[in-house]
């Protein structure tokens, strides 16, 4: 917002102590539409203010004057007296001047509390502050008695239509907005629902918020409205006191701008185009009726908060989150599985599709399940796995990055020409700088796609054809250059010794652990969601028994001339992207935004969110990783040559990332899907090298994963919006 100087015209001065809001002689235009003509509108603190109008009157394009969206052409607004400028959503906001739209801008995919603070989220050593966050959206929650939410830990999706207007109004309190504007709030609901927002919106008004309403509904209006101001055609044809009309009156004036039914105290009625009563404000000290709810109404308030047979039905499967509800063991297992029915199957699937593509193989070969062939399936999935984990954060905004394979190539080749002897670069350095590259060039593909508006898929497939022709000309004409450096190639086929094998397990395994116990056993303390000690418990001994499981495998003999043993380098870096990846996706702003926009970008903008910037940031970060993977693939062949085949790489990449359960629609994905699907293809790679079949075979069978993978993921969508 603008504060203007103070040479304004005098005839626009405001008075000296006025109303919070104040509109002055505002038009607006589009071409020959005249949309809005010489609106002069009080809004006053504590009241609500009624907008009717009938389907083009005027409505949308006033309160979008008021939100910041559009700039009035002529006339003036007054902020507390103030003169000011709206220039953007962001400087209304700013002002306390927050919309609640008829779309509502919420994220499906996110929960109440990641809702109520999106673009405002709370930080505590740079990352997401959860709990302070999760008390003060219940705080506000229970102060409006909203109290048909089952948790604020569920997502907004499995919310009804009432709950989700609920939201966006606790949203106004929690930022102590001092004006709502509500477009049609009761639009679609149903009668008990309606009854709902309504208590809330005269709540609001009680707090002292001025509250303005658009509404085409007489009964709400009546319900609901201390004042009414009625548009026509553009113009404001009345302002009054809600005691001074009745529904005819207002529905009169909506249609033809004047009512002959005008009650005496109106004034004479005038022709269309000019007030058919003076649009001015009823004298300050006027007495206004609060209008609260009848009786009947208020027992429709109650009645709606307990839940119906129908509404009992939906709210299990609100309690689809197990962390939610849950208070026992078989109670978190009952939860599961209702969320499972609701579409909401997680990594079920996928660790289903391997327990089942492992007995499959092991029925045909007995090698498949020892101890040294499972390593190896390890070892070869790492590259699709680290791919997989960058193109993820592509997958969530709802985009696809397909250069991921030949940019990860050209890290790996600008690292490989970098040590070599002729070069004298270390190791550190070589892959600093082939990553610091790949880096680069996410980050102008990126750019280029958010800038210039193009599509992902059509920039990345040309970024595939691209780099694979910047990588041939780095590889130059010799095709092959061969990596001596110990280290890197170490990367792929080093391993630790048994005893540091255990030693980080341990250490890896008690970090998880107590990061985990204390983190659960302080949200119960504090009466937070959290799950019941028993499943904290049975996650550590989960992990821990797959690290034992692990390490014990890899510290089994797998040579066959020489003793070859220990966890595998390869395994670590693969734990390391996955431990940081999810720490900022799950804990951080940037982490948070990604699942905003790639479940509602329109709602992330409205919250503040720098929609470029992230996007930018995505690809920037699926290359930087795709580079990481390149550096593992170049290290297991000892060199980098015209043989690698990005194309190949992205496209199992992708298929890693969906058939770990990410989705293609964007907003709902982890990276821990990445290594789950990449186990898979490896999986089924090794299985069927193992039984000797060809490259052709394995990618027909891989891509009919893929097209199951993609199905269960659509029917999970359908699934989802259905419940
Ligand atoms: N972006 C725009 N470009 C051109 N004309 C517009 C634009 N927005 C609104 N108008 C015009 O301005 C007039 C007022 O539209 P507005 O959307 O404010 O009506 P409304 O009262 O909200 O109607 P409804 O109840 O149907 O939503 C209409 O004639 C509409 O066509």
């Amino acid at each position: 917002m603008t504060p203007e100087s103070p040479a304004q015209p005098d005839t626009l001065a405001p008075p000296d102590i006025g109303p919070l809001l104040r509109l002055s002689g505002i038009d607006k235009n589009f071409g020959p539409v005249q949309a809005l003509v010489d609106i002069t509108l009080e809004v006053p603190t504590g009241k609500v203010t009624a907008l009717a109008g009938d389907n083009g009157a005027g409505k949308s394009v006033l309160i979008k004057c008021i939100a910041g969206i559009f700039a009035p052409d002529d006339g003036q607004i007054f902020w507390e007296s103030t003169p000011v400028r709206l220039n953007s959503p962001h400087e209304a906001a700013a002002l306390g001047i927050e919309t609640v739209y008829q779309d509502l801008a919420l994220c499906d995919n996110l929960d109440i509390v990641q809702n109520l603070f999106l673009g405002r989220e709370r930080l505590r050593h740079f990352l997401l502050d959860e709990e302070s966050m999760e008390i003060a959206a219940r705080e506000t929650l229970s102060s409006l008695a909203v109290t048909t939410v089952r948790s604020i830990r569920q997502p907004v999706a499995s919310l009804s239509g009432g709950q989700r207007q609920s939201v966006a109004i606790a949203k106004s309190v929690l930022w102590n907005s001092k004006l709502v504007i509500m477009d049609e709030p009761t639009a679609a609901l149903g009668v008990a629902q309606t009854e709902v927002v309504l208590r809330l919106i005269r709540q609001l008004a009680d707090r002292g918020v001025a509250v303005l309403v658009v509404s085409h509904n007489m009964n709400d209006v009546f319900h609901v409205a201390d004042r009414i101001a009625v548009l026509h055609l553009g113009r404001l044809v009345a302002v009054r006191p809600v005691t001074e009309l009745d529904r005819q009156i207002v529905v009169d004036l909506m249609t033809t701008g004047l009512s002959d039914r005008a009650r005496p105290e109106l004034g004479p009625s005038a022709p269309a185009g000019q007030p058919a009563v003076a649009a001015t404000e009823a004298p300050p000290d006027e007495p206004m009726t609060a209008v609260g709810l009848p009786e009947e109404a208020t027992a429709a308030v109650v009645a709606a908060d307990e839940p119906t047979t129908a509404a009992a039905k939906r709210d299990a499967v609100l309690a689809l989150n197990p962390v939610i509800t849950a208070t026992s063991l078989p109670d978190y297992f009952r939860a599961a599985l209702a969320r499972v029915r609701g579409g909401e199957s997680g990594v079920l699937p996928v660790l289903a599709g391997l327990v089942l593509i492992s007995v499959l193989f092991q029925s045909l070969n007995p090698n498949f399940l020892t101890p040294g062939n499972l390593v190896n399936l390890l070892i070869q999935g790492s590259v699709f796995m680290v791919l997989a984990m960058g193109q993820i954060f592509v997958l969530l905004l709802g985009e696809i990055d397909l250069s991921i394979g030949y940019v990860g190539g050209i890290g790996g080749v600008i690292m490989a020409e970098l040590v070599q002897e002729s070069t004298g670069w270390p190791w550190w350095a070589a892959i600093a700088v082939g990553l610091a590259a790949c880096a680069a060039i996410g980050a102008l593909q990126g750019t280029i796609i958010t800038r210039l508006r193009l599509p992902s898929f059509v920039v990345t497939l040309g970024g595939q054809l691209g780099w694979l022709g910047v990588m041939l000309i780095i590889l130059g004409s010799g095709g092959v250059v061969p990596i001596n450096d110990t280290v890197i190639n170490n990367v792929a086929s080093g391993n630790l010794s048994p005893v540091a094998s255990w030693i980080v397990m341990l250490a890896i395994a008690g970090a998880f652990s107590a990061w985990t116990w204390l983190r659960d056993a302080r949200r119960r303390t504090s009466g937070l969601v959290a799950p019941p000690a028993s499943v904290s418990a049975l996650k550590i001994a989960a992990v821990l028994a797959a690290g034992v499981a692990i390490v014990w495998l890899c510290n089994t003999n797998r040579g066959i001339l020489i003793e070859i043993s220990g966890v595998p380098w390869v395994l670590l870096v693969v734990l390391g992207v996955l431990a940081a990846w999810t720490l900022l996706l799950g804990r951080t702003r940037f982490g948070r935004y990604i699942y905003a926009i790639g479940g509602n970008a329109e709602a992330a903008r409205r919250g503040g969110v720098n929609l470029a910037r992230i996007r930018t940031l995505a690809f920037m970060l699926a290359s930087f990783t795709a580079g990481i993977g390149g550096i593992v693939y170049a290290s297991r062949l000892r060199s980098v040559s015209t043989s690698y085949d990005g194309g190949t790489l992205v496209l199992y990449a992708v298929a890693a990332a969906v058939i770990g359960g990410t989705s293609l629609f964007g907003g709902r994905g982890k990276v821990l899907h990445g290594v789950l699907g990449g186990l898979v293809i490896a999986a089924i790679d090794n299985g069927m090298g193992l039984q000797g079949y060809s490259a052709p075979a394995k990618y027909v069978v891989t891509a009919l994963v893929l097209v199951a993978a993609v199905t269960i993921d659509a029917v999970a969508r359908r699934g989802r919006t259905r419940s």
